[in-house]
């Protein structure tokens, strides 16, 4: 974590920590004023005094500085992290994206990086203290070098303590963090399969129990123990500096006594012992008030380090979704060749394979060779798990092929490009996502065009659209699509994906779908390809294609399904006719 603040934002976190220490120097040096104090003469406290006074601006101005310096590192870090990793989950690969999950994905963006800034929280306070265990320690080597070597000795059996419990205490605390991507997927079901959960107790009770239940314990558990060894290494550092007071007021100032007694009793030679320091009073007072002075610097540092290695954890956790930031953030910076629309789209040899544990069949979708037409109207269909929006996705360059190619208007799709490809399409997809805002457009007449649209989509009584911002998105999912469809409009591009928009709208809408906003983008020149099973309608495209298992089949006029749409329906009448 430390390796990670350095790189991000060296030179704040050197004043900061330099602020810190001055804190922690300051703070020993008034211990040490206190103890002259408490012994020195009338006539020599004046002097104290002010450098009493001197210490006390100088710890006040060092440890705000350093406070304040921690905090803006803190929040500058977190501000980074949020949007480097925003700006990364973007640039990952949409396979790849769907293969870490949306639940861990969200886990990081919110757990994570919310531990994280709590460790942060902690970080002034870490330094400060450490800092001033650091001055007092040094003040304890000017009163006596013994008594140093024996806080130190008691320093490293402490710590030695600490170690050894710290390794459990870690394990447990990252086990706990991998529940939490359970529970966090648990609370992704319940969110949104509200319905299906409140409608069938039976389920409902087996979600509670044998789910999230299960997870939630996993992860008291884990986090209980984790955080125990903890409280365990943080109470054992306490006491053994309470002991190391008793040793220096009972033990020491009576310490030849005592060695004499045990080497009479045990018939050795004292002579040959090492000689005990003198404690005068002043060097026991100071030692005291030092270790005392101590113990609050150091039982908060025992506190933080649990947040701090829990920050650690979900730092890891960050770094270890190992996005495949390869794809480049726009399509000016992507080195991108320029289309010019309208274009013809082919697709040779292109396959798809999805890849799952376990599985003795993957699903392959291809290979197939497509040619798309300008100006033309095509419809995929075929039954559930043909591969329909798998080939959508592999259209709009959302999905690379894994073999043959993709070429619009003669050229090679490919790493350089597909940035710049994306860009030509404007797609509804079954699982559309609607943002409350006409987000990436521009203009003045921005509010005016949609408004058309909002009419000719008969939502105008439903939603107004002010500086790009729809009034609400509380719609009916029919309604919500309609202004999907209208933010497609916007869009303009040279190709259009609809994948099953027409499935939640009703029978009037419907007909207008394909009776008359088919035909206007047709009109228009663009290339739209429909995902559909209202095979009323089929005869409303140039082209069906039937997908089968994977498998591309074209549907020619002569075919039972396409005349039979033919005959059934060559009598609708547009509604709107322009
Ligand atoms: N992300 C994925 N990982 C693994 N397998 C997948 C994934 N998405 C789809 N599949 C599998 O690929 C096959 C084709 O799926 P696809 O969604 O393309 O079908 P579809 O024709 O659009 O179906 P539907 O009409 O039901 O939407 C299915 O067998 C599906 O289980």
């Amino acid at each position: 974590m430390m390796f990670f603040l350095l790189r991000n934002s060296g030179w704040l976190l050197i004043f900061s920590m330099s602020s810190g220490l001055l804190a922690g120097l300051s703070g020993a040096g008034l211990i040490a004023v206190i103890n002259m104090a408490l012994d020195s003469k009338q006539s020599t406290l004046p002097q104290l005094g002010k450098l009493f006074a001197e210490l006390c601006a100088l710890l006040f101005l060092a440890r705000i500085g350093s406070a304040f310096l921690l905090m803006r590192l803190g929040q500058n870090v977190i501000f980074n992290l949020r949007l480097k990793l925003s700006r990364q989950i973007l640039r990952t690969s949409f396979p790849h994206l769907q293969a870490i999950g949306p639940a861990r994905i969200l886990a990081c963006l919110t757990q994570d990086i919310a531990t994280f800034a709590e460790a942060f929280q902690w970080l002034p306070m870490l330094c400060v203290n450490a800092a001033i265990i650091g001055g007092c320690l040094l003040y304890l080597g000017w009163l006596s070098g013994t008594l140093l070597v024996i806080v130190i000795l008691a320093i490293i059996v402490g710590i030695g303590g600490i170690q050894l419990v710290e390794s459990h205490a870690q394990h447990r605390l990252s086990m706990a963090r991998e529940s939490d991507d359970k529970l966090y997927g648990h609370f992704r079901s319940l969110t949104q399969g509200m319905k299906e959960l409140k409608l069938h107790e039976l389920r409902r009770n087996a979600f509670l129990t044998d789910r999230l239940e299960v997870a939630a314990k996993n992860y008291r558990q884990h986090y209980l123990q984790g955080n125990g060894f903890y409280i365990l290494a943080g109470n054992w550092g306490n006491i053994l500096f309470y002991l190391l007071i008793g040793t220096a007021l009972f033990l020491l100032p009576n310490i030849r006594e005592a060695v004499a007694g045990l080497s009479t009793l045990a018939c050795l030679d004292v002579v040959k012992l090492p000689a005990w320091p003198d404690m005068t009073p002043e060097i026991v007072r100071g030692y005291c008030l030092t270790i005392l002075y101590m113990m609050f610097p150091l039982a908060t540092l025992m506190d933080g380090v649990p947040v701090w290695v829990r920050g650690s954890i979900a730092l890891k956790k960050i770094e270890a979704l190992t996005w495949d930031s390869c794809e480049p953030e726009s399509a000016e910076t992507s080195g991108s060749l320029s289309f010019a629309d309208p274009e013809v789209l082919m697709l040779n040899g292109v396959t798809h394979r999805y890849r799952r544990e376990g599985e003795d069949r993957p699903f392959t979708l291809g290979p197939l060779d497509l040619t798309l037409q300008p100006g033309e109207v095509v419809f995929l269909i075929g039954g559930n798990g043909s591969g329909k929006t798998t080939l959508a996705l592999l259209l709009v360059g959302l999905y690379v092929p894994e073999q043959g190619e993709i070429r619009l208007g003669g050229q090679r799709i490919s790493e350089t490009n597909r940035e710049s490809y994306r860009q030509q399409f404007s797609a509804v997809f079954s699982d559309f996502y609607l943002f409350d805002s006409l987000l990436g457009f521009q203009g003045k007449e921005l509010d005016t065009e949609a408004r058309v649209y909002l009419a000719r989509l008969q939502l105008d009584h439903k939603v107004s659209i002010e500086n790009g911002e729809f009034s609400t998105l509380d719609l009916s999912q029919g309604q919500r699509k309609r202004l999907a469809l209208l933010v497609a409009y916007l869009e303009d591009r040279p190709f259009y994906l609809f994948d099953e928009w027409a499935a939640d709208q009703d029978p009037i809408f419907k007909k207008i779908f394909y009776t008359e906003l088919l035909p206007l983008l047709k009109a228009k020149g663009k290339t739209v390809i429909v995902i559909s099973h209202d095979d009323h309608y089929f005869y409303m495209a140039d082209r069906c294609l039937k997908i089968e298992d994977g498998a591309l089949k074209a549907i020619v006029a002569e075919s039972p399904i396409y005349e039979r749409a033919e005959e059934g329906l060559t009598g609708d009448a547009p509604i709107v006719s322009n």
